[in-house]
């Protein structure tokens, strides 16, 4: 379990988050989102323990940031937005180099990369760190974050600027990261992968929390529900009701549950049969526009 409270963090006189307050369950994808500037990094970087907040309390487990970071550090992998590798190393030396670090022993540094390699369909065939793909660097990057076997995984923009595939490849991991029990914090501005493997989700506006929950709670937060209603009409005429006509087909838009059924009953009512109808929920993306910059 991870409980923030009131975290504040200022860089001179910028403020970059303020009074920042969530908790996240163990096991559980936790997405932070916002737009440019909006304090993810800042948070992401105080969560792994790079800076400390200015002021607030970060609890991880039962250790506390700010008195025990070097206990907290060992528990969390990290991945920063852009990571610079040491591009001269090959992949297994790199991997050994930062288990070494952690303090894990030969053996259990050789089995922890052997795994992840595999894990991550890693085969960098000898090959120097700055010779390998941008999808592999990423890749490689992942399996640094790992190789102490954390808890915890704080992932700033995991698959960014990479080709859909891997992107793809690296959403699948981290689904499957969850299901061995790993949280991850992640940031990202692929809002559609966001909705689609977070359990909670965040936004940020200039430094401030201003919507947290699941996605169906921010749903019904900010968005309203539409229903398409498809439905055949007869022929000759046209509906009593706001209606687009695709094909043999008649559609019309209701925005609750009571213009629904009064449309469907004016549907009936004139002759029509209704052939389906399509709910239709704001997208992050929708949402996002919403609370605006
Ligand atoms: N080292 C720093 N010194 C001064 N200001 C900083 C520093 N790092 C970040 N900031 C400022 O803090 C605010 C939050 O920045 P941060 O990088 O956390 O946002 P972000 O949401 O990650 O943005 P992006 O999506 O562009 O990466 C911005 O106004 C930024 O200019």
């Amino acid at each position: 379990m991870i409980e923030a409270s009131s975290l504040t963090k200022m860089y001179g006189d910028v403020t970059a988050l303020s009074d920042v307050s969530f908790t996240c369950r163990e096991g559980e994808i936790f997405g932070i989102i916002g737009h440019n500037g909006a304090g993810k990094t800042t948070l992401l970087k105080i969560l792994s323990g790079l800076i400390l907040p200015t002021s607030g309390s970060l609890v991880i487990g039962n250790l506390d940031l700010v008195s025990d970071p070097m206990q907290v550090r060992s528990q969390i992998g990290y991945l920063p937005e852009e990571s610079r590798l040491y591009e001269t190393m090959l992949v297994p030396d790199y991997l050994r180099f930062f288990g070494e670090i952690y303090g894990l022993d030969r053996l259990t540094i050789q089995a922890r990369a052997d795994l992840l390699l595999a894990q991550l369909s890693l085969q960098p065939d000898g090959k120097q760190i700055g010779n390998l793909s941008k999808g592999m660097k990423r890749k490689v990057a992942i399996a640094r974050s790992l190789i102490h076997d954390p808890s915890i995984l704080i992932y700033d923009e995991p698959g960014s600027g990479l080709d859909p595939m891997t992107t793809r490849f690296i959403i699948e991991y981290l689904k499957q990261l969850r299901t061995e029990g790993k949280t991850i914090i992640l940031s990202a501005h692929n809002l559609a992968q966001v909705e689609e493997i977070c359990d909670h989700v965040m936004i940020l506006k200039r430094g401030k929390v201003v919507v947290f929950g699941t996605m169906p709670e921010l749903r019904e937060q900010f968005g309203s529900i539409r229903y398409e209603i498809w439905y055949i009409w007869p022929e000759d005429s046209k509906p009593p009701i706001q209606a687009d006509q695709s094909g043999n087909l008649w559609m019309s838009v209701a925005h609750s549950i009571e213009a629904l059924n009064e449309i469907t009953s004016t549907i009936s009512s004139g002759g029509g049969t209704v052939e389906r109808i399509e709910s239709r929920y704001p997208s992050l993306e929708e949402i996002l526009v919403k609370i605006g910059k």
